[in-house]
């Protein structure tokens, strides 16, 4: 019952922060980074663990997560490496931080 219940609030979750609603801050995390289309061959030197929201939509449909916590850190991954990647203060950087102030308002409810 427990974990249903964890799963469901992820899945709520979830539908908010990639919801066409908040395009503006999820645009650039709706889908896995395409270094060629994007023209950064290193991205995969500096970002060891990819993540976005439809592969997290993957997963949690597949059941692959055993806890709201597992959900989370994959969440939190996409904001790490938007950090570690974009330049501070880069557009794409401040979108990270606006996707990330959303999560926190939600997943803290
Ligand atoms: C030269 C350059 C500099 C920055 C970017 N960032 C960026 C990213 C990105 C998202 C998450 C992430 O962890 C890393 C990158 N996604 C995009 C998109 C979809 C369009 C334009 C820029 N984008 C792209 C090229």
């Amino acid at each position: 019952k427990k974990y249903e219940l964890e799963m469901r609030f992820c899945d709520e979750v979830l539908k908010i922060i990639s919801s066409p609603k908040h395009w503006a801050a999820n645009q650039y995390f709706t889908h896995p980074v395409d270094p060629v289309a994007l023209n950064i061959p290193t991205y995969f030197q500096v970002v060891k663990k990819p993540m976005d929201l439809h592969t997290i939509r993957q997963k949690l449909d597949a059941a692959m997560y055993e806890r709201a916590k597992d959900f989370e850190d994959d969440v939190r991954l996409i904001f790490k490496n938007c950090y570690k990647f974009n330049p501070e203060g880069d557009y794409v950087y401040q979108r990270g931080q606006e996707l990330e102030r959303l999560f926190e308002q939600e997943f803290s409810k």
